[in-house]
């Protein structure tokens, strides 16, 4: 089985990226791309980041209104990563749209609550209650909306596969026993991640700002 491990190769640095991922690629089970990084290379960097011969995890967290969110998903049609996401807060009719536009091949999951916010981070922007209520509001959206999963952290997973069950479920900022969190405030283990029902796992800098990537990915994957 492969890997659960997907290394988030958040530079905008093409070179860098297919360092990063040649270090990695056998300790992986697949490539998650950012924001930063589609920005900087666009389709052409997607392409070479292919060559690795693992799924590509295109993480783009669009938000915006339904119609210029189908457009944008159109718009990477040819490129047809395994994994896309949108945010679950731009509404059933954005993620309904989202869905019917990306390609058969790609899961389409939104992101619920960012790991990088607390309670208190939730009320700050309105949102009362607990990122728990919150993700559990969001996840039944989008399993309402078609959609294929959802991102969470590993604070909420087992909650949301005990709702949907046959959900895809993304955990990010997991971070290994005593390792840095930095800007992450919901963070669990990767065991933890998947002991609760992680499909997959998104680990970035406790890989990339290694010494040895490889051998932090290998560290990783053997706890799993
Ligand atoms: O969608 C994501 O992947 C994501 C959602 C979220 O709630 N939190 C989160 O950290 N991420 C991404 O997961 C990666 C985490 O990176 P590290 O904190 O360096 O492991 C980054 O690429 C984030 O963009």
């Amino acid at each position: 089985m492969s890997s659960p491990i997907y290394v988030a190769i958040d530079t905008p640095d093409l070179a860098k990226a297919q360092e990063l991922a040649q270090r990695v690629h056998n300790h992986v089970g697949g490539l998650k791309l950012g924001l930063e990084f589609f920005c900087a290379n666009g389709h052409h960097g997607v392409r070479e980041m292919m060559k690795f011969d693992l799924p590509i995890f295109l993480d783009l967290k669009l938000h915006d209104i339904p119609n210029t969110v189908a457009k944008a998903v159109q718009s990477l049609n040819g490129l047809e990563p395994a994994v896309l996401t949108v945010h679950a807060a731009g509404g059933r009719a954005m993620l309904e749209d989202a869905k019917a536009a990306a390609g058969i091949h790609t899961k389409v999951v939104a992101v619920t609550v960012l790991t990088s916010l607390d309670n208190s981070d939730l009320t700050d922007i309105g949102v009362g209650g607990k990122a728990e209520d919150q993700v559990a509001r969001l996840a039944d959206l989008a399993r309402s909306a078609g959609l294929d999963g959802i991102v969470c952290s590993g604070e909420e997973v087992a909650m949301a596969k005990r709702a949907w069950p046959d959900g895809f479920f993304v955990v990010p900022g997991v971070r290994p026993a005593g390792g840095a969190m930095g800007d992450q405030k919901r963070a669990v283990t990767p065991r933890e991640a998947l002991d609760r029902g992680a499909s997959i796992l998104v680990v970035g800098r406790p890989i990339s700002l290694a010494d040895d990537p490889d051998l932090a990915a290998r560290e990783i994957e053997a706890t799993l």
